[in-house]
């Protein structure tokens, strides 16, 4: 295979950059354009040990850098592997990488350290997603569990419920294959309770599908509500800086103003809208469109109510459009007297509290609010997660497998049919983990990885 070179650090300036070779030429295309202080060259150091010196471009100076060497196959890719460290910055990291280039390394592919990893079985197809997962991670439970997948939670669940089925699988065709020998029967019993067991184990992976979303993509929470009701005090307040303008002007904000923020172990992607109300104005009707738009794509909805005004008719057509989505009612404005029909509200909205984003009251009780209603309290990152759509299918085909072959023995199936099923979820398996896996599913695995990775 090629040797390979990409800048592996981010593009921008840093203290440091790092630039990462790998193949099986790594340690002479390097040797050929750096000079150690020491004298030493590349190729005579062992593994895991560092150079300094230089690195030129022909005759020219490029950078001091610092070189790693890492000997096939202990290295990340589990091929040779040269690392060199140089001064952070656009200008110097590409020089440097151009110079790996000109001294016979091609350019790495998105992702195609950590295929190479793969395919050097260093790691399975979940443990490389993650990967992806653990750059992309902005929140600690994100990192945490993209991190367990990293280990192996999910390969090491994929091959419990493997050795389950293979152990009765190869019982069952050795079984049904030689008829004559004396291979004692398995019984229906104990058939039975694998696929239980194994369907147990990859419906409750299922299930951490929509927590591990929420927790990795955050929730699209909108902040809703009349106008002059407080939302974009409240959107300050929550994301910590004058993110939105506020005025006692009623129709203040007009187009959706956007931002993240994390709340416990919760990121929210949150949306302050234009206030519901009739209006002529044209922009302003714009912008009360978008907020319905925005309404019917949240996964969230904060409800603004100012407890100084009586409900009207937006307020109450906004509790029955939300009612049965997930939604908070906020009571806003409790340092002013009560005139708000809360009793409308509570008999309506499961879930209510009573702020003033004004003087910042009681914004810890809505917080541990929406931790409750993102169910994310008790998430467990060690269980490992399921990271995205193709691993999901996989283990969903995996699942209906094991249905087929449980509905086949209620039936009275032969044998047969029952081994078909089980090398089926098998196959799944394998599939999910990548360890038999088609060219094409590898291939858009790494696809969406960045370069250097
Ligand atoms: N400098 C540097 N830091 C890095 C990385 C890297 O590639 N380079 N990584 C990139 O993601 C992560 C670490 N990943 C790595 C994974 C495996 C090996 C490695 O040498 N593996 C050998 C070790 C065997 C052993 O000593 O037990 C092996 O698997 O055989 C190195 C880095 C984070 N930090
Ligand atoms: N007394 C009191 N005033 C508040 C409170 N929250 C917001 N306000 C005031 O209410 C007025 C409107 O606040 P905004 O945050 O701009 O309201 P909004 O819901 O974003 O309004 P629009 O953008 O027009 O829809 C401002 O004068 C705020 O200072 C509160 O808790 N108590
Ligand atoms: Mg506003």
């Amino acid at each position: 295979m090629s040797t390979i070179a990409a800048i592996s650090t981010a593009q921008g300036q840093g203290g440091i950059g790092v630039i990462r070779v790998s193949g099986e030429d790594s340690f002479t295309i390097v040797d050929k354009i750096f000079k150690s202080v020491s004298g030493k060259k590349i190729m005579d150091i062992k593994g895991y040990t560092a150079l300094f010196g230089h690195i030129y471009n022909n005759e020219e100076v490029l950078d001091e850098a610092v070189v790693l060497k890492y000997v096939a196959p202990k290295s990340f890719t589990g091929e040779n592997v040269v690392e060199i460290s140089c001064h952070g910055g656009m200008y110097i990291t590409k020089e440097v990488l151009n110079a790996v280039i000109m001294s016979g390394a091609s350019l790495a592919e998105p992702g195609e350290f950590t295929k190479r990893a793969y395919l050097n079985g260093k790691m399975d197809l979940t443990e490389a997603e993650s990967v992806m997962d653990i750059i992309s991670a902005k929140s600690k439970s994100a990192a945490r569990a993209a991190l367990f997948v990293k280990d192996g939670a999910l390969f090491k669940k994929s091959q419990q419920v493997k050795q389950l089925l293979l152990d009765k699988a190869a019982h069952l065709s050795a079984w049904a294959d030689y008829p004559e020998e004396d291979i004692p029967e398995v019984s229906e019993d104990s058939i039975i309770e694998a696929i239980e067991e194994s369907i147990s184990i990859l419906e409750k992976l299922l299930s951490t599908y929509d927590m591990g979303q929420v927790v990795k993509e955050g929730i699209d929470t909108v902040i809703a509500g009349r106008p002059n009701a407080g939302k974009s005090t409240l959107m300050n307040l929550l994301v910590g800086r004058e993110k939105s303008i506020v005025t006692n002007i009623a129709g203040t904000t007009r187009d959706v103003v956007e931002d993240t923020v994390l709340v416990g172990n919760v990121m929210l992607k949150l949306s302050d809208t234009a206030g519901i109300r009739d209006t002529d104005n044209e922009i302003e009707k714009i912008g009360v469109q978008k907020t319905f738009d925005k309404i019917n794509g949240a996964g969230l909805v904060i409800a603004l109510f100012d407890n100084n005004e009586e409900l009207n008719t937006e307020d109450i057509d906004l509790i029955n459009k939300i009612k049965d989505m997930p939604c908070i009612a906020v009571i806003n404005k409790i340092d002013l007297d009560d005139k708000v029909d809360k009793k409308y509200i509570t008999d309506n909205i499961e879930n209510v509290v009573y702020i003033s984003a004004k003087q910042q009251d009681n914004i810890d009780e809505l917080k541990s609010m929406i931790e409750k209603i993102a169910g994310t309290e008790d998430f467990d990152p060690s269980a490992g997660i399921i990271a995205n759509e193709r691993q999901r299918n996989a283990i969903r085909n995996a699942v209906n497998s094991l249905y087929e072959a449980k509905e086949s023995l209620a039936m009275g199936m032969t044998m047969d049919a029952i081994t078909v099923s089980l090398q089926e979820t098998i196959d799944y398996l394998l599939e999910l983990t990548g360890e038999k896996a088609g060219e094409e599913i590898v291939d858009s695995v790494f696809h969406n990885f960045c370069v250097g990775k």
